[in-house]
């Protein structure tokens, strides 16, 4: 039988551990998951490069829900581990859960220091740790203008960054007077705050905050000092402190953090700790490299296979904002016993300095140029000695012979200091799995899977190898790294050798994953439906699991249902059935959408189909990559200021497009004068009444990534705002990426391209003949299930015997 290993914390640090033990056994246990946050594994790294808007939410998830299914291990997400009872060998959960183990981890990481001071829990406080607090920040940036970053450590220089980028205006409040002092010596602080002033930053050094104030939310903050700022926006960015609560009640002995040996096991047996929450020989850390380590070495003893110990690590730090190049490690200051090598040119902005003890390399700090910071990393890991220090580091840097660096670089030099792989590593793994892409030799090797800093030097490394080829894969953007061809490609291949199935698209195009992942199965089940609207049968193993369900899955585990509601409009029959649903399924909540329909929330999987027949309304499809809602405005009918029949033009496009699957999610509005009501300005496709017509506006977002629609045309009647419509729809189907929005694709293909298209007449009937026949070609899933029992069977019973999973 297998053994039970259950972990508290689904962070990046814990999560690697897993990965670990699955790759030097995958049978030894039968995992579980708790994680307190609502997510899946997600680089919690990249939320700086989302707040600076690089990056999108999306975009950071490390190990999808599907990850979690494949690898057989059991996820509880939005879950907190409450009590572990160590005799019995049981934790316990928020949710009232008991769950056995025979060995457990804790890998629950570290909480943000709220400064203990007044007004630290006004609402416009917040710190910056996880997903919640960066959606928060864009949030606020929205609204408001005014922001403070208390601290000017790592995190708060980059939080600051992100804020300038979201349009405000930023005070940094810091304690000491310079920057960083944790990771940069006065000389590189100095020069990073000049750069910093540069790009917008405002400094307050020497500053220790004694209160937030504010009437109902935060409006400034008042130091010990005396004086004080205005803001709307507070930050806090002062450390962190690993996260021990549990363990300490659970008589585990801690310190600063949980106290560990050297093969991660704590003061309990069979309870182990990984990550920021440990305490290793007196230090805790608080960057990825050093934890991966750990993470290493527990996997090798939790699997029997003890190995060599972890002894700690050097750390290096690296700040991510752009136009600043920043580098330190080990020992880098000048103290008692140290010798240092330095150059400092203050005119171009560039300090170097290396840190020698008894003629051996402990520490360096670079500013301007950072190239040479993995190459003295390496050699402070090592202790290497001074002799070996090649003074061409203080030459001045050339921009000829770029390449030269990765050539120069040693076999066991490390290219990745996140992950620890060497150019060595990398080189083999291009060598031998024949890799073409950053992508590629990311998800072989783990190179550039976290802070991204090294993508460079690993794009460098390609180049090196495979020469002139690597700029012909560098440019292409492969489906996923299953296969070569591009999106272009495989369609152009599914057409012309007629492939039907995903499993024969992946044969005959001889997918290096003859499975495919997470990323190619539901793209090819949208693309194959997209080419053989009619014909081809939806794979439901290739949908995210929303889609498979026809409901989206909440954090509890439970599901929404949105029944549709035609231009934001009901009934007083509808309203009555809604409400007899819910109080006969005890729906625990039952919500107005934004896009003007009702939600019931909390409905348990076992009542969906029975909640869908007895409500009798077709899918809202609130879960699917189809036209979601057209939201609309009061109208002419009601409204004073209204030119045209928003309400009766938005049911009819709601009408005629229902059901409809597209690339991604599609938002509709209709308002009937540009005060715009139903924000018609930020849908993917926004009808606005104006005297004598419509204008129609497209490519609008109202997420993550704001973006006003751009006017497409204006024409005269509601027939002509649908068939522009509906060409528009399908032009966007048949060239779109699968997950691309229409925000993303009006960009990539450009406004005139899709005008030129679409206002060409033979292009356009040829488009709407194809949308016709994929419209004819659905079905409502709420019915169809209702009324198959073989359906049912199917979705409810054999399938989600696995655990469910909610979608991307
Ligand atoms: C904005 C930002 C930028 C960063 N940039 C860098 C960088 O450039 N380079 C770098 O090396 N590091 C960086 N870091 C630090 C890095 O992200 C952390 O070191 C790393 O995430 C720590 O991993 P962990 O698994 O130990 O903890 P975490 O990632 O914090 O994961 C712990 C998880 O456990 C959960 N948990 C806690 N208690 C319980 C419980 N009782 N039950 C269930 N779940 C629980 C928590 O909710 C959390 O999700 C950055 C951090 C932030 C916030
Ligand atoms: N690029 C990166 O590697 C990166 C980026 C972000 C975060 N991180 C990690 O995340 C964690 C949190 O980062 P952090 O910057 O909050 O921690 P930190 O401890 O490195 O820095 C906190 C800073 O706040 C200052 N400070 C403390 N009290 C203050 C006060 N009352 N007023 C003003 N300033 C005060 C400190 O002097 C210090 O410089 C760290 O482990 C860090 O390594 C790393
Ligand atoms: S958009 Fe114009 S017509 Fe529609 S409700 Fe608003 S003001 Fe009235
Ligand atoms: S150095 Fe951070 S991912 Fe490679």
């Amino acid at each position: 039988m297998k053994r039970k290993l259950v972990m508290v914390g689904n962070g990046m640090a814990g999560v690697r551990c897993i990965e670990e033990i699955l790759k030097l056994d995958r049978e030894a246990f039968e995992m579980t998951i708790f994680g307190s946050e609502p997510h899946p594994n997600y680089n919690r790294i990249l939320l700086s490069t989302v707040l600076q808007g690089n990056t999108s939410i999306e975009e950071i998830t490390l190990n999808s829900w599907e990850w979690y299914e494949q690898n057989g291990i059991r996820l509880f997400a939005g879950e907190t581990v409450t009590e572990i009872d160590s005799e019995q060998r049981l934790v316990h959960t928020d949710r009232g859960r008991t769950v056995e183990y025979d060995e457990l981890i804790l890998a629950t990481g570290s909480n943000p220091f709220i400064l203990p001071i007044p007004g630290a829990d006004l609402p416009g406080v917040t710190a910056f740790r996880d997903i919640k607090d960066c959606e928060r920040m864009i949030e606020y940036a929205k609204t408001y203008k005014k922001a403070a970053v208390i601290g000017g450590g790592l995190l708060g220089l980059e939080a600051a960054r992100g804020l300038l980028n979201l349009g405000m205006e930023v005070d940094v409040i810091h304690i000491f007077d310079y920057l960083m002092e944790r990771q940069l010596d006065p000389t590189a602080s100095k020069l990073l705050q000049r750069e910093l002033e540069k790009q917008g930053m405002n400094f307050l050094l020497c500053k220790e905050t004694a209160e937030l104030f504010g009437n109902g939310r935060v409006e400034g903050v008042r130091f010990k000092d005396g004086t004080e700022i205005a803001a709307d926006l507070v930050v806090m960015a002062v450390g962190i402190r690993p996260n021990v609560d549990l363990a300490r009640k659970s008589g585990i002995a801690v310190n600063r953090g949980i106290v560990v040996n050297d093969y991660l096991e704590t003061s309990v047996p069979h309870i182990y700790a990984v990550g920021e929450c440990a305490e290793h020989r007196g230090v805790v850390y608080g960057l990825v490299a050093p934890l991966y380590e750990q993470g290493k070495v527990l996997a090798e003893a939790i699997c029997g296979r003890k190995g060599r110990p972890y002894e700690g690590s050097v750390v290096s730090t690296q700040l991510k904002v752009s136009g600043v190049d920043v580098f330190s490690a080990g020992e880098f200051m000048d103290g008692e016993g140290t010798e240092s090598i330095k150059l400092y040119d203050e005119a171009r902005g560039i300090y170097k300095k290396v840190v020698v003890r008894e003629g051996n390399i402990v520490g360096a700090v670079l500013f301007g140029d950072t190239s040479e910071g993995r190459k003295l990393f390496d050699m402070i890991h090592r202790g290497d000695s001074l002799e070996s220090l090649s003074l061409s580091l203080f030459a001045p840097i050339s921009t000829e012979g770029k390449g030269s660096l990765v050539a120069a670089m040693a076999d066991n030099d490390v290219v990745c200091g996140c992950n620890g792989v060497t150019k060595g590593a990398i080189c083999q793994a291009i060598a031998e799995h024949g890799l073409k892409t950053v992508a590629e030799v990311r998800d072989c090797t783990n190179a550039s899977r976290s802070c991204g800093g090294c993508k460079g030097l690993v794009a460098e490394l390609l180049e090196y190898m495979l020469g002139a080829e690597a700029s012909r894969y560098a440019t292409k953007e492969t489906v996923c790294s299953c296969t070569d061809l591009s999106r272009d490609e495989v369609i152009k291949a599914i057409k012309e050798k007629r492939l039907t199935t995903v499993k024969e698209v992946m044969y005959v195009l001889e997918w290096k994953n003859e499975e495919g992942c997470s990323k190619c199965r539901p793209a090819l089940n949208y693309y194959l439906g997209m080419l053989y609207p009619g014909e081809y049968n939806e794979e439901v193993e290739s949908l995210f699991v929303n889609e498979r369900l026809h409901a989206n899955i909440q954090a509890d585990g439970t599901y929404s249902v949105v029944p549709r509601m035609y231009g934001g409009v009901t009934t007083v029959e509808q309203l009555r059935k809604i409400a007899d649903v819910a109080e006969k399924y005890n729906v625990p909540m039952i919500k107005l959408t934004g896009g003007q329909r009702i939600d019931l929330l909390g409905v348990k999987k076992e009542d969906l189909p029975r909640v869908w027949a007895e409500l009798g309304m077709p899918s809202g499809y609130a879960y699917a990559k189809a036209l979601r809602t057209v939201k609309t405005c009061v109208g002419k009918q009601f409204c004073r200021f209204g030119t045209q029949d928003s309400t009766g033009l938005g049911i009819r496009m709601e009408q005629t497009f229902e059901r409809l699957k597209t690339p991604h999610k599609v938002k509709m509005a209709v308002s009937a004068c540009p005060r715009n009501c139903a924000e018609s300005g930020i849908k993917d496709v926004g009808i606005v009444g104006v005297e004598g017509g419509w204008e129609i506006y497209v490519g609008g977002n109202g997420g993550t990534h704001l973006r006003a629609a751009d006017l497409l045309c204006t024409v005269k009647t509601e027939e002509e705002v649908i068939e522009m419509t509906g060409a528009f729809l399908q032009y966007y189907r048949e060239s779109a990426h699968y997950l691309e929005r229409t925000s993303k694709w009006v960009e990539r293909v450009g406004l005139e391209h899709i005008r030129e298209v679409l206002f060409d007449v033979e292009m356009r009937r040829g488009l709407l003949e194809r949308l016709h026949q994929a419209l004819a070609a659905t079905k409502d899933p709420w019915r169809e299930i209702a009324e198959s029992e073989e359906l049912r069977q199917t979705l409810f019973r054999d399938m989600a015997e696995k655990e469910p999973v909610p979608a991307e």
